[in-house]
């Protein structure tokens, strides 16, 4: 499976809601606005799908065209964190008070006058301004009308013209709004957003008094209000013109102090809280405010009383607090606290020191975009967990992102990213474990030797691969190898005459040579593509020669059989010539070589101009390194358990090396090379036998040496891990059972197979063979392929993708088969590949017709065996579970494996011949034509009725 790439490897394509929420305008603005501008959307975008992407050039456009929005935004944030970090600073002073009322009110102000035109207001200010001081253009641009026309005329010019005197006669009761007012404007320009916050704030500074009857104004009470608001502000002048007085800090005057202070701090804020999006701010600063609000006792009691007049409730409170807080601290200090000013500056110190911290942190954060590395379908929980955020809030957002997950819910990719772009995590999924491992470590030039090449043999059917290769080896042994004759274990290594050598991979054909490519395991460094001279260049010879090619693989040719009368070697060379492949006896590039794979005639200067070509590739690697290997064929052995052909590729492979390969890890126990002599140690280009696998691997399975078997442990389990959530996720509600009948009523699929065979090589044939019968409607999957008995787990992983599975020569594992028979999934086993890849077609065909069905009587196991003349060996046994038939056929399982099928000769108690016996008692048992029996066999016996099948449904 191809690794999954960060998606910050391609071109930035930002996300919909990414970019909605970084302009700060709605998706479908960003729809229509792209719409507009005449770009073509896909179909998810045109749905204003949040994840849809957009491309740079319609972000570019965006920004472009809002990107005021987003500087306000940023504005806002940056403002934000001002205010966070005065509010941590939380000053003694009344000033502090102020500040903390400015950030919740402008909040409760904002939404209700956020809908209305805010803009407008600003412009009612305006107009007043005019008379007095300049600053009127913006007013007519933006100024649109509703509100301020009805308000704004009017009220400002009794603002403007009242000032002084409505001040002083209003003051008391006023005193307690200036601050609501001064907030009202500041949210009155917080709506205005963008240019108005310039003028006002220009407004501001001159004059304070238009901002705030503008703040009124927006408010619904129009006369009344604006005439408070105008009073206030002249308050507010003229608290901070005279109070020049100190006194701030005695308690008496506290208060008017206090106010006078409050009121210049609002102003001050006004034009920043002006950039303020309502809702967010509201939130937060009702935190900020609770955070930083000291449990002061009465406070909001003590507060209201002064502010009933006016009707905002959500001020007040809060306001309330500050105020009592102030005067608690205006109060303490007062009084002479001495230690307690150096308390404070020693806490404001630390709160500086945690802010600066804080600061510094989160800045790191923005610069180093955090990247998540997970696997796909973790689970929320694990996606909360890894990027350090409590799971309610990963549950939240993704309900606000329209996904409705809960805590144990697997997510997919998809998802995943979006939640974690939502936490500002970047994504990289770990598809391949292997990744983790340091396989890129490069090797130093100097640590690098020369390795033996290693060689398939391909070409078309009856051509002489088999032959070819059969003699290299023969000659090879012959050579003067005393091992023996060398055993069939997928891969050996020869030495030429030169003494140099060369690695076969012993699978002819292209089927092993693709099987492993397709895994991405390219273990073949050359390819001699065997012709028959007597033949022609055929289908199989064409495909060699273009999985030689596609691999990147040189090519030798062989000329095989050119002992045979018939045989024309040229017309070979110009066939070949046609499909490309010039050899050298033609003037071209590619060897070839005349050869009699029987007799062995030409055979060394063939593998001489293997070793030249191979030459040229200057294959090295380096012995010095922990081994990688490949897998070239695993098989369950009778005394051994499971062996593996592993051919090294780099590195070396020593006995007791920790490793993982596949979906399993260990130790390697020993080491047996191609004449099944032991070896310690196995090095470059070295096929060797490994001992010590809790299970099969599959062919083309990468084989990992680790420092330590801990490590490989958790990689292999990762892996389990991965393949089960992968498979449970790519559930497909198909069995083999049902398939006539779904294939007809439900028109599914896909046949989901988990085929389980006795070697290596059968159950790549089969699955190959299944994969093949794939047709219009259905598509086999093989979810599953495996050496060995089968087992619960093939069972669940069955459950799990609603497959069928197909064992071939081998046999479910004691209570397996119950299992199966609960989970209803569906065993066929078979002795031979073409009928188990006929039951499928015929399924597949919907053509299955009844015949014979058989049932499994009982289980029975081999405790004893005693010779007895004439009769051969008797099976002291006993029946675990079913019960065993006098006419039962049976079958005969060696470590899970079928050793023999054939009938019961026969079956007694004691002295005597009975019909049956049942689970729990012992017997004695005979085979028929059989004496091989050992302790430890299991005998399957069964009967076979002539029945429908179940596949004829
Ligand atoms: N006369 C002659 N016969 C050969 C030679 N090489 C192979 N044969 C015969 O050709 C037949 C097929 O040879 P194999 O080696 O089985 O061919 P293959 O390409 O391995 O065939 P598959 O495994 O079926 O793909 C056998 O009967 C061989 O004895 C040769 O050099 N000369």
């Amino acid at each position: 499976m191809p690794a999954r790439r960060r998606r910050s490897d391609q071109p930035k394509r930002v996300q919909l809601f990414k970019a909605s929420r970084e302009l700060n305008i709605a998706t479908d603005t960003i729809v229509s606005a792209l719409k507009d501008r005449g770009f073509e959307l896909d179909d998810k975008l045109a749905a204003g799908d949040p994840n849809a992407r957009l491309d740079p050039e319609m972000h570019d456009a965006l920004i472009e065209a809002y990107s005021d929005d987003a500087d306000a935004k940023a504005r806002v944030r940056e403002r934000r964190q001002q205010i966070a970090a005065e509010e941590a600073d939380e000053t003694p002073e009344p000033t502090p008070a102020p500040v903390a009322e400015a950030k919740p009110e402008p909040v409760a102000p904002a939404e209700p006058v956020i809908q209305p035109p805010p803009k407008p207001e600003p412009v009612a200010p305006a107009e007043p301004v005019v008379e007095t001081a300049p600053a009127p253009e913006p007013a007519p641009e933006r100024a649109p009308e509703p509100v301020a026309e009805t308000t704004a005329p009017e009220p400002a010019a009794e603002a403007e013209a009242e000032p002084t005197a409505t001040k002083a006669e209003a003051e008391p009761p006023k005193t307690a709004e200036p601050v609501a007012e001064a907030e009202g404007a500041t949210s009155a320009e917080t709506k205005a957003a963008e240019a108005p916050k310039a003028e006002a704030a220009t407004v501001d500074a001159s004059t304070p008094e238009p901002s705030e009857p503008t703040a009124e104004a927006t408010e619904p009470a129009s006369g009344t209000e604006t005439a408070e608001p105008t009073a206030e502000a002249k308050k507010v002048g003229e608290l901070d013109a005279s109070e020049p007085s100190p006194e701030a800090d005695q308690g008496g005057v506290v208060r008017a102090n206090r106010y006078g202070l409050t009121g210049t701090k609002v102003l001050g804020k006004i034009d920043i809280s002006g950039l303020e999006t309502g809702r967010r701010r509201k939130r937060k600063r009702n935190n900020d405010a609770a955070e930083t609000a000291p449990p002061a006792p009465g406070a909001k009691d003590g507060g209201k009383p002064t502010r009933t007049k006016k009707g905002k409730k959500g001020r007040k409170g809060v306001s309330q607090d500050e105020v009592q807080k102030n005067v608690q601290e205006t109060l303490q200090k007062a009084s002479g606290g001495g230690s307690k000013r150096t308390r404070q500056k020693r806490r404001r110190a630390r709160r500086d020191e945690r802010a600066a911290i804080r600061e510094a942190r989160q800045q790191e954060l923005l610069e180093q975009a955090q990247v998540l590395r997970v696997m796909e379908f973790i689970s929320t929980g694990d996606l909360a967990e890894a990027m350090n955020v409590p799971v309610n809030e990963v549950i939240s957002k993704g309900f606000g992102l329209g996904m409705m997950v809960s805590i144990n819910q697997r997510l997919d990719a998809d998802s995943i990213t979006l939640l974690a772009d939502e936490f500002d995590y970047e994504v990289e999924f770990m598809e391949d474990v292997e990744e983790e491992l340091d396989l890129g470590e490069e090797d130093a030039e100097e640590d690098l030797v020369s390795r033996p090449p290693i060689v398939t043999i391909m070409g078309h059917v009856d051509h002489g691969k088999t032959s070819l290769l059969d003699y290299i080896r023969q000659a090879n042994v012959v050579a003067g190898e005393a091992g023996g004759i060398t055993q069939h274990i997928g891969a050996y290594q020869i030495t030429t005459d030169e003494d140099k050598q060369i690695t076969f991979l012993d699978t002819p054909g292209h089927e092993a040579f693709t099987a492993m490519r397709a895994r991405g395991a390219q273990v073949t460094d050359l390819v001699i593509v065997v012709v028959a001279a007597d033949d022609e260049v055929m289908p199989q010879t064409i495909e060699a020669i273009n999985h030689s090619r596609a691999a990147e693989v040189p090519m030798v040719v062989a000329i095989n059989k050119i002992d045979r009368p018939t045989a024309n070697p040229d017309k070979i060379m110009a066939q070949l010539a046609e499909q490309g492949v010039q050899v050298e006896q033609y003037g071209g590039k590619v060897q070839c070589e005349l050869i009699s794979a029987l007799n062995g005639t030409n055979v060394d200067s063939l593998l001489e101009k293997v070793q030249l070509e191979a030459d040229l590739l200057e294959l090295t690697a380096n012995p010095d390194r922990y081994g990688i290997g490949t897998v070239v064929e695993s098989r369950l052995d009778k005394g051994r358990g499971v062996v593996a052909t592993v051919l090294v590729q780099n590195g070396t492979l020593e006995e007791g090396d920790a490793y993982v390969v596949g979906l399993t890890s260990g130790r390697v126990r020993a080491m047996f090379n191609e004449r099944d002599e032991r070896v310690k140690v196995a090095g470059p280009s070295t096929p060797v036998q490994v001992l010590g696998l809790s299970s099969a691997p599959d062919v083309g399975d990468r084989l990992i040496v680790m420092e330590e078997e801990r490590e490989a442990r958790e990689i292999a389990s990762k892996r389990q891990q991965l393949i089960r959530e992968q498979t449970l996720h790519q559930r497909r509600h198909v069995t083999l059972a049902d398939l006539s009948r779904k294939i007809k009523l439900e028109g599914i699929t896909n046949l989901n197979i988990v085929v389980k065979g006795d070697v290596g090589g059968s159950v790549e044939a089969l699955s190959d063979a299944l994969l093949k019968l794939s047709n219009e409607e259905v598509a086999v999957q093989i979810v599953h392929s495996g050496v060995g008995a089968i087992t619960e787990s093939d069972v669940m992983l069955a459950v799990a993708s609603d497959a069928v599975i197909i064992g071939f020569q081998v046999r479910p594992v004691a209570g397996v088969r119950a299992i199966a028979e609960r989970e209803e999934i569906d065993i066929q086993l078979y002795s031979v590949i073409y009928d188990a890849i006929e039951d499928v077609r015929d399924a597949l065909e919907g053509l299955l017709e009844p015949e014979e069905k058989e049932t499994v009587t009982s289980t029975v196991e081999v405790r004893e065996t005693f010779k007895a003349p004439k009769v051969g060996t008797i099976a002291g046994s006993y029946v675990v579970e079913g019960k065993v038939g006098r006419d039962d056929k049976l079958r005969i399982v060696r470590d899970g494996v079928v050793i023999y099928q054939g009938v019961i000769d026969t079956l007694r108690r004691f002295k005597d011949d009975v019909k049956e016996v049942a689970a729990g008692y012992e017997c004695g048992i005979t085979v028929k034509n059989y004496n091989d029996i050992k302790v430890g066999d299991q005998f399957e016996t069964f009967v076979v009725t002539e029945e429908k099948r179940k596949l004829a449904v």
